[in-house]
């Protein structure tokens, strides 16, 4: 028989309940009982889920509170000693990671975030010491979850991120200089520990996720794979059997790895991302190994075309034998929403063409069935062939005027009109501003006014006029307090945008958007991907109302805000029917037209976000990354390059790693550039000088994710060590990232002392020149 099996299921609910909960928790609202209960309910709530729609195999301590890597941290005791001390509960130690903690006397800042891979969702960095120890929680988190489950009367398959992908996840501390993988002999046998416990509590099997085998690996990572695994091996059947996943891309490069896995019973691959992998991984399985084969999308909300995925199944089995395949989802689910039922709102043809998290988990159970007797689950095989036919015939996904305008563009529409030094001499009359010119990166404080006089909005309990005029008013806030601030570059603020990616595609055609669709990004905090069906054009302009308006009130200069191409795909559900650099084209000259129409509105700076731009950056080097560099590039600079060269365009990039990356981000052809850097060290803008540089940056001054408001010294000094890197007519002075997620309290403390000092820099090369 042909097993079925989830990775991993969404964690937050239908209602995004389990950020209420959280946020409530932290709020003091409710008691930590409360909270766990709540965490105790989601879990059972979707086990039940995968249990109803058939599915073998589900998956346990797939859930998190907050990040699923942190747990790790803490049920390893991995957790560094500033935490420690504290002596919180392990559930405010827990947090305080995650987001720190500023209470009671305690101030401890948070532990390092960064992206999982090439998706949106951030986990919490393993952060380890030179004289780094691990040991095994008592009442660890995996078997507390499989006995839970147990209990309700489902034999889980847990979870664990594998010993070697935790530590190449992880970094040294500041202070530490510690290789983390030199530290896996310490690692493994608590590993082998957990792994004995969970076995005695009843698991068969365990989910040992290596997602690291995608990479290019150093050396050393690589050779970690043999002993470890050596090591379970050894503990033959005193621990649960292993299957080995990996996800978001192939291991082919990686095979001489495999035979360190000939123990595990099986190994889980990723067939929606690299189908081609099918076919030499069977090869390199040992004789008993299975293979899971990961065909339904765990990234994207598409419904499954099953006659495609039976096809890489029937392959499968053909080579195996039924016993030796799953189908599985192919990487965790925690990338897509809960479900489609929460959808009231989406067109009804275009409701067909999608399955969220609760519908994959059926389409991996049906698939299941398929495979061997289609006749059992006729009815829903025919159903799904005729929504794949409906959408490949949809009117909805082509339109020709898109298509004729992709056909006729020319090379020059990526190139301004001249290089950045007669650009520069027009923006600097044009613009007059000042040396260390000081500006914002776009929003200012969301409030909670904001969010309940738009919530009224959208429900039609105010008038879009009523509404308008709120968003006004706000602008009017804005703008009057960077008078206050005596700041050089304005921003209008952002009130008017729930979110910098699905703002946009709510004006877009080619796009539909959802009203329940969350997907955790980190945290509590979730984002609702506006979903891309067809070709993509802009009916009419999106932000020139409000920009013009800012404009208009504003005695300096009033940037202009837009999402720029590559970060609106990438935060949105793509398309998978076309190449995404075609999407990306056309979001491009939608935003081409958008900066045209700024700029004959008066708006005179225009700043193109590009913040997803590096983590769509294909895992691996070589011929992909190039390859997507160069579309990625050229969208941006379609999208910008049509403006004059009195026109100043900006953009900015919210990640430190800018190094590897360099000269994507010089190719982009922007007059300033605002990067994150106000958590590194200033050296790393060596690399502005070293490749001489001719244009003008915004290293972030400091970290707007907290809420402290850095001292005016702080800031002169951030400002002195950059001006060893830069040239003073090259520095603009601005925050990291945009302050949406701040109150207003903050934002004028810290923006009052970032001000003062680029005033004192003023003064002090004034009377130098
Ligand atoms: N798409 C995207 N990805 C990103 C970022 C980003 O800004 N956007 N930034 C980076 C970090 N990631 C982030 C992700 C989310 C949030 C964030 O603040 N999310 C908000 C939701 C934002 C939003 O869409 N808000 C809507 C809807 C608000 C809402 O919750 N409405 C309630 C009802 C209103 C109420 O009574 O509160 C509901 O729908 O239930 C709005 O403002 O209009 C949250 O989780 O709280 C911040 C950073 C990287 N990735
Ligand atoms: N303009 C956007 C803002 O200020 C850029 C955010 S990048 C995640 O919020
Ligand atoms: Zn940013």
């Amino acid at each position: 028989m042909v097993q079925s099996s989830v990775l991993g299921f969404p964690r937050m609910g239908v209602l995004r309940d389990l950020k209420k909960a959280n946020e409530a928790y932290w709020a003091d609202k409710i008691s930590q009982e409360a909270l766990l209960e709540e965490g105790k309910r989601l879990r059972l709530a979707h086990w039940k889920i995968q249990k109803d729609a058939g599915v073998d195999i589900i998956p346990s301590n797939d859930f998190a509170h907050y990040d699923h890597v942190l747990d790790h941290i803490q049920f390893f005791n991995a957790v560094p000693e500033r935490y420690t001390k504290q002596k919180l509960s392990p559930l405010d130690e827990y947090f305080a990671m995650g987001r720190g903690h500023q209470k009671g006397g305690v101030d401890v800042p948070a532990l390092e975030m960064v992206k999982w891979f090439d998706s949106n969702y951030h986990y919490v960095k393993p952060t380890l010491q030179d004289n780094q120890t691990f040991s095994l929680a008592e009442n660890p988190k995996p078997i507390r979850e499989f006995l839970e489950a147990k209990e309700a009367g489902i034999i889980t398959r847990p979870v664990l991120v594998g010993p070697v992908s935790f530590l190449a996840l992880g970094k040294a501390d500041r202070g530490s200089s510690v290789n983390p993988i030199s530290l896996l002999d310490k690692l493994v046998p608590v590993y082998v520990e957990l792994l004995k416990a969970l076995k005695a509590a009843g698991a068969e099997t365990v989910q040992i996720d290596e997602p690291t085998l995608v990479f290019d690996l150093a050396p050393e990572v690589k050779a970690a794979f043999k002993p470890a695994y050596e090591a379970f091996a050894a503990a033959g059947d005193a621990i649960p059997s292993l299957v080995v996943a990996t996800y978001f891309g192939d291991i082919v490069h990686n095979f001489d790895v495999l035979p360190a896995f000939s123990a595990a019973k099986g190994i889980h691959v990723d067939l929606v991302r690299n189908p081609e992998q099918l076919e030499p991984v069977i090869k390199q399985l040992g004789p008993s190994q299975i293979l899971s084969a990961g065909v339904v999308d765990g990234r994207n909300i598409w419904k499954n075309d099953f006659a495609k995925s039976l096809d890489l199944l029937q392959t499968a089995i053909k080579a195996l034998g039924e016993d030796r395949v799953i189908v599985a989802t192919s990487s965790s689910l925690l990338h897509t929403p809960h479900t489609l039922a929460s959808e009231k709102k989406l067109p009804t043809d275009v409701y067909e063409w999608f399955s969220f998290a609760s519908e994959k988990v059926k389409e991996v159970a049906i698939l299941a069935k398929a495979v061997t007797n289609p006749e059992a689950v006729r009815a829903e095989l025919d159903a799904n062939a005729a929504a794949i036919k409906a959408r490949a015939e949809s009117t909805r996904t082509n339109d020709p005027k898109v298509k004729e305008r992709q056909a006729a563009v020319t090379p020059e529409q990526h190139n301004r009109k001249s290089g950045f030094d007669t650009r520069y001499a027009q923006q600097k009359k044009h613009l007059s501003l000042p040396l260390f010119p000081t500006t914002t990166i776009g929003s200012f404080p969301q409030t909670s006014e904001i969010r309940v006089q738009r919530n009224k909005f959208t429900k039609g309990e105010i008038s879009a006029e009523e509404y308008d005029n709120f968003i006004k008013k706000e602008i009017d806030l804005a703008v009057s307090i960077q008078d206050e601030l005596d700041l050089d570059v304005y921003v209008h603020g952002e009130p008017e945008r729930n979110d910098m990616v699905q703002y946009f595609g709510e004006r877009l055609n080619g796009y539909v958007f959802t009203t329940h669709a969350w997907v955790q990004s980190y945290g509590s905090r979730c984002v609702r991907p506006p979903i891309i069906v067809g070709d993509i054009s802009r009916p009419a302009p999106m932000t020139v109302k409000e920009s013009k308006y800012a404009a208009s009130i504003s005695k300096k200069p009033m940037k202009g805000m837009l999402t720029g191409p590559v970060t609106c795909l990438r935060w949105s559900f793509p398309r998978v029917d076309v190449h995404q650099s075609v999407q990306c084209q056309q979001l491009a000259l939608a935003l081409r037209d958008e900066v045209v129409d700024l700029e004959a509105n008066g708006i005179y700076v225009i700043q193109v976000d590009e913040p997803a731009l590096r983590e769509g950056l294909p895992l691996r080097k070589g011929s992909e990354r190039d390859a997507y560099l160069e579309w990625a590039v050229n969208s941006f600079k379609l999208a910008t390059a049509g403006v004059e060269d009195s026109t100043q365009i900006h953009s900015h990039f919210c990640y430190s790693e800018f190094q590897d990356f360099f000269h994507a981000i010089a190719a982009l052809d922007a007059d300033v550039l605002s990067i994150e850097n106000s958590k590194s060290d200033a050296k790393l803008l060596k690399v502005f000088i070293d490749e001489a540089y001719p244009r003008h940056i915004g290293p972030g001054v400091y970290d707007i994710h907290s809420p402290r408001v850095p001292a005016e010294e702080e800031f002169k000094q951030r400002i002195e060590e950059m001006l060893e890197f830069l040239r003073p007519e090259q520095l603009w002075i601005n925050p990291d990232c945009g302050l949406k997620t701040r109150k207003w309290d903050e934002v004028k403390g810290a923006l009052t002392h970032m001000v003062n000092a680029a005033k004192y820099f003023r003064e002090k090369y004034a009377n130098k020149a």
